[in-house]
Parts: C-alpha cells; sequence; structure tokens
C-alpha cells in the first residue's frame, strides 16, 4: 500500500449527519462511523451543542443521514446540560415528526446518559458498555458514543512530571485503543471532545510542531493547541477544530443614546485539521435556539 493508493480508495464507512446540510457537506456527509473523531475548542464555543446534536440526529434513518441509532453520552463535567437537551430534543422533534418512524418517538429516551469521573471509571465501565451495546434490545441499536470531554479526565489526576506524562501516554493509547475496537466491531461513530491550551513562547521546538492541516490555531485572537498534546494526536482518526473570532463591523454607529459604538459580532468557525478522508475545509457556523447550523443554509 502507497500513501498515493489511499487517495484513490474511497472512504466507504457510514457517515451520521450533524444535523445540518452545510456542515455535513463540510465534513463530506457527517461523522464517519468505525473511527474516532476528536471536537476540539475552547470553552464555550459548542462542543457540547454540537455533541447533543448529533446524538439526535443519530436517530434519523439512514435514507435521511441518520444511523437509526442510540447513543450513549458520557459526560465528565458537571452538570450535565439536561434542559439543553430537553429544548433541542423538542425542536428536533416538531421538524422531524414526518421522518421519525414512531409518532410517540421521545429522542431523549434513545441517548444514554453516563456521567465519568475519572480515567479509571472510564476504563471500568468499558466491559459494562460493550456488554451494554451487544445486548440492547433497543429499537435502535447503539451506533454512536460521545465522550465529552475527554480532557477533563485527564487535567487534575496528572502531574507535570516525566513519570505522570509517561503514565498519562499510555493510559491515552489503552483509552483509544478500546474505543477503536468497539468502533470497528460494532461500527460506532465515536465523538470526543477536547480543550486547547494558550500556546506562550516563540513559533519554533514544540509551539513550531505543526499537527494536521493548519500551521497555528487561532480563537478568541489568541495562538491554541489542542490539550493532551501529541500522543493524544496520535489516537485519533480525525480532529475537528472550533473558532471564534470578532468581527467588527468597521463603521463607528450611534445607538439609541447618542453614544458612538462600533458594531461587533462573534463569528464562530469549523475547521477540518486532520482526516483520513477530508481535505482542508473550513464552514462558519452558528448557535442558534433550534441547534447549531452552518451559515449560509
Ligand atoms: N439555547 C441557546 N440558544 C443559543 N445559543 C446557545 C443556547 N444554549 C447554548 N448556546 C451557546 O452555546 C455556547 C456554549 O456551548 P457549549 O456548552 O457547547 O460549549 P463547550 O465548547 O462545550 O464549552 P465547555 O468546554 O466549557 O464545556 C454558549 O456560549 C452559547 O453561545
Amino acid at each position: 500500500m502507497k500513501p498515493q493508493n489511499l487517495l484513490h480508495r474511497p472512504f466507504t464507512a457510514q457517515k451520521c449527519t450533524i444535523g445540518c446540510p452545510v456542515l455535513d457537506r463540510c465534513l463530506g456527509g457527517g461523522i464517519p462511523c468505525n473511527s474516532i473523531t476528536e471536537l476540539v475548542a475552547e470553552s464555550g464555543l459548542g462542543k457540547t451543542q454540537f455533541c447533543l446534536q448529533l446524538s439526535l440526529s443519530a436517530q434519523l434513518p439512514t435514507s435521511y443521514g441518520g444511523l437509526s441509532a442510540s447513543s450513549i453520552y458520557l459526560h465528565t463535567e458537571f452538570p450535565f446540560p439536561i434542559r439543553r437537551l430537553h429544548q433541542l430534543s423538542a425542536a428536533f422533534r416538531s421538524s422531524k415528526s414526518s421522518i421519525l418512524a414512531n409518532n410517540d418517538h421521545d429522542p431523549c429516551d434513545y441517548i444514554y446518559v453516563q456521567s465519568v469521573q475519572s480515567v479509571d471509571h472510564l476504563l471500568d465501565i468499558m466491559p459494562n458498555i460493550e456488554s451494554f451495546i451487544r445486548n440492547s434490545k433497543s429499537r435502535l441499536p447503539i451506533r454512536l458514543i460521545v465522550i465529552d470531554s475527554i480532557a477533563a479526565l485527564f487535567r487534575s489526576d496528572f502531574e507535570n512530571t516525566p513519570a505522570d506524562l509517561k503514565k498519562r501516554s499510555s493510559l491515552f493509547f489503552k483509552i483509544s485503543g478500546k474505543l477503536k475496537a468497539m468502533a470497528v466491531g460494532f461500527g460506532l461513530a465515536i465523538v470526543v471532545t477536547n480543550q486547547v491550551v494558550d500556546l506562550v513562547g516563540p513559533n519554533e521546538g514544540i509551539n513550531g510542531l505543526r499537527v494536521g492541516n493548519l500551521g497555528c490555531l487561532y480563537s478568541s485572537g489568541r495562538r491554541v493547541c489542542p490539550a493532551l498534546g501529541l500522543a493524544w494526536a496520535n489516537c485519533v482518526n480525525s480532529r475537528l477544530f472550533l473558532s471564534r473570532n470578532e468581527d467588527f463591523g468597521g463603521e463607528e454607529m450611534v445607538n439609541g443614546s447618542g453614544e458612538d459604538f462600533v458594531s461587533r459580532r462573534t463569528r464562530r468557525w469549523l475547521h477540518v485539521v486532520f482526516a483520513p478522508h477530508l481535505p482542508d475545509l473550513s464552514c462558519e457556523f452558528e448557535i442558534q435556539r433550534d441547534g447549531v447550523f452552518g451559515v449560509g443554509r
């Protein structure tokens, strides 16, 4: 197998719609099964919004881009945003009522939420998750696992010492190895969220190391890089980066009280950092009451 041959080999994995045609187009159809997709961004950018929406979209029939599937949502940050899930679920139910096979379909019934307290806890429950998937009698089999967020699990338990960093890296590979085996074994789409850390100092050494399509990652005017470092970057198949920037209107405007101000708005972007099946693409998105949508839909 030569690298060039990979370009000619069609990527046949099934994909799960993210619930918006513009975002799906950017992602070549959605989030792929049989692999791990990482969503990395600073706090408040919308990682959880994407994951909640994906858990709902996965329930759509395959003819509508879904997986006809339930999902397992492992959350490591508290509290779980149950009110937001209900809000998105209600919007999903009313907009997709003609597509959902069963009129009594409550989308929240097909999202199994489990809190995870630590890395050891995650490793402990993995065999249970596997047997739950294998033995589930649900009308919609489980085809999606979300871990929101993987970074939070590692943030507090490890020091910055060589021994701890080594232990941490070996746990990354242990977790990702088990996740990949489940992804391939059950045809699952697995999505993990990750946070970013600020990069300071010169653009050389480890700071200058380029991983994927983008030379540097910027968000809110700061240079950032995904948390958990290079070892973790090797544990995921695809990495998507969410960023934001302030767009100043440029023109001075006057408000109702006669005060001058410069109009500005926050713009959010989705970038493909690396993925075996995708080119270097970006797409602007917005978070609305009814969900996450690409701009220009
Ligand atoms: N009902 C809503 N209507 C519009 N926007 C919303 C709504 N609920 C949440 N948001 C937007 O979603 C953002 C929070 O997104 P989210 O919780 O997914 O961030 P995150 O990247 O997961 O952050 P963290 O890393 O802190 O968990 C808010 O800043 C807000 O802009």
